[in-house]
This record gives C-alpha cells, sequence and structure tokens, in this order.
C-alpha cells in the first residue's frame, strides 16, 4: 500500500474528558402498564439509578447527562438527590423527547464543551459493568469515532417479509451466517464531534446512534459486551434483572 491509499492513522484521544448521556425517556410499553421504565424499581432502587451508578462507576466518567420522561424531570431530580451518588460525578437531567434518536439529541444540547467523548447508555440497561464500560471508553480514547459493546448471537437470525397482521404467518427471505452476526449493547462510545455530526445529518428513525455515524462512512468497531448488560425489554427481563442484583449481593457478602 503507497502511503497516500493508507488509511489516516486514529488520533489517540488520550485527554479527553467523558461524559455519558443515558436516554430514560421512554415509556416502557413492552414491560406491560406502569410507571415509565426508568422509574420501575429492581429490588426496590429504580432502575435508572442502578443505570447511573454503573456508568458513574467508571473512573473515566465525570458528567452524566439523564435525559428524563418529557414532564418527569423534577421527580428525576428529586431521585437523584434521595440516592446516594459519587461525588467526583456531576449531574444534570434534561426532559427528553417523542423517540430514543430525539431524546439522545436533547441530551447532546445540554452537554459543556469541555466534553469531547460521549457515552450513550440506555437506562433500560441498568446492570452494564463497569469493565465493559471502561473498555468502550478506552477504545474511543485509542482513536475510534464509533464504539459499540457487542456479543455474537444464541440464535439463527431468519430475515422476513413482516405480515401486515401480527401473527399472521410471514415470508422467510433468507438466514444470514451468524457467525457474522452481533447483537449490540451499550454503552456506544464516540468521539463527540462525530456523534453531533451524525445527530445532525441522520434524520430517519434508526434503532441505534452508532447506526448514524455508520451512515456518515465513518469506522465504527465492536469491543466485547457482557451479558448482565441486557436490555430490559419484557417482563421476564425484570425477573433476571432482579436475580443477577441478588446473585451480586450475595457475592458481595451482604
Ligand atoms: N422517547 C424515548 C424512547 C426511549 N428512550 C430510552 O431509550 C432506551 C432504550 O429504549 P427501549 O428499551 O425501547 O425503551 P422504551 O422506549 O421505554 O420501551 P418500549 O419500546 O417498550 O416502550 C431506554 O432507556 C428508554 O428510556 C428515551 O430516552 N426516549
Ligand atoms: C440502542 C440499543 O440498545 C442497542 O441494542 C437498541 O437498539 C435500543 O432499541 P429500542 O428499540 O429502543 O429498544
Amino acid at each position: 500500500m503507497s502511503d497516500e491509499s493508507r488509511p489516516a492513522p486514529a488520533e489517540p484521544r488520550q485527554d479527553s474528558r467523558v461524559a455519558a448521556v443515558i436516554p430514560a425517556a421512554g415509556r416502557g410499553v413492552r414491560l406491560g402498564p406502569g410507571a415509565p421504565k426508568a422509574l420501575r424499581a429492581l429490588n426496590g432502587t429504580p432502575m435508572l439509578i442502578h443505570a447511573i451508578r454503573a456508568l458513574a462507576a467508571s473512573r473515566h466518567v465525570s458528567l452524566v447527562v439523564v435525559v428524563a420522561p418529557p414532564d418527569g424531570a423534577a421527580e428525576v431530580k428529586s431521585l437523584l438527590d434521595a440516592h446516594a451518588l459519587p461525588e467526583r460525578t456531576d449531574f444534570l437531567v434534561v426532559p427528553g423527547g417523542e423517540s430514543r434518536q430525539e431524546s439522545v439529541r436533547l441530551g447532546l444540547d445540554a452537554l459543556p464543551p469541555a466534553y469531547d467523548v460521549v457515552l450513550v447508555h440506555d437506562a433500560a440497561r441498568p446492570l452494564v459493568p463497569v469493565d465493559t464500560v471502561d473498555t468502550v471508553v478506552e477504545a474511543v480514547r485509542a482513536g475510534a469515532p464509533a464504539v459499540v459493546p457487542a456479543l455474537p448471537l444464541a440464535d439463527t437470525v431468519k430475515e422476513v417479509e413482516p405480515a401486515a397482521v401480527p401473527g399472521e404467518p410471514e415470508p422467510v427471505l433468507g438466514t444470514p451466517v451468524r457467525a457474522r452476526l452481533r447483537a449490540v449493547q451499550t454503552p456506544q462510545g464516540f468521539d463527540r464531534a462525530t456523534l453531533i455530526r451524525a445527530h445532525e445529518t441522520v434524520l430517519d428513525d434508526v434503532t441505534d446512534d452508532a447506526s448514524m455515524v455508520e451512515r456518515l462512512g465513518e469506522r465504527v468497531v465492536t469491543v466485547p459486551g457482557h451479558e448482565e448488560a441486557f436490555k430490559v425489554t419484557r417482563p421476564l427481563d425484570l425477573v433476571l434483572a432482579e436475580a443477577v442484583l441478588t446473585r451480586r449481593r450475595l457475592n458481595d457478602g451482604f
């Protein structure tokens, strides 16, 4: 490869300051009736507080921006005041929007200029281990513009023609090679300027932030995810999350 055609070396961001944006404005429709999902309790503590503690546990993260349900910013501020959180971390709370994408953008709008690496983490993934958070930060600091934690799939995946009526049989169009597929989690980590450009450029609906950066043609890489970083989506996930918390408490010996 000639010098001209060689890709530009990644810019390391070793001195960067890291902020986390936590979108927590979703209703949790798939979880069933009740309070907004992020405010529901797991073993007595709101899911959002678990998620905030998980991110603030990283020594890299010095600011957490919580994106609250649109009419719930005051309630979320009170929750933060009522729970023990690390003193070295700053917190901001802003109201969210109609979609996850809009909520993340509102969180980005609130970021002070000093932060040049941004993590976006679902409140609905309250149990992500700190090692996963640190791995993502380190990969962004090493120069990747976008980093996603990912796991291989256990199930085979089919592409289908979605049925007009739920429950009707769906024609199978193909079977992607499973070994090439990954289930992606959060926190997803970004060079701040790249993520902001992605949110300004990609206006149609997408399901994660990294895919917006892919649309820009920027490099997105995976790092190993963790099975405890699963997303609480349906009622059975609540059972699993509480079981994981109980196991952690027993392992910690209290
Ligand atoms: N308008 C929205 C929708 C979602 N989210 C957040 O995005 C994350 C991932 O979304 P998901 O798990 O789909 O949560 P909900 O949208 O609440 O779930 P559902 O689709 O079942 O209503 C959650 O932390 C959720 O609070 C958000 O901040 N703003
Ligand atoms: C961002 C995400 O958690 C990555 O897996 C996921 O895409 C969120 O999807 P949802 O539709 O908001 O549940």
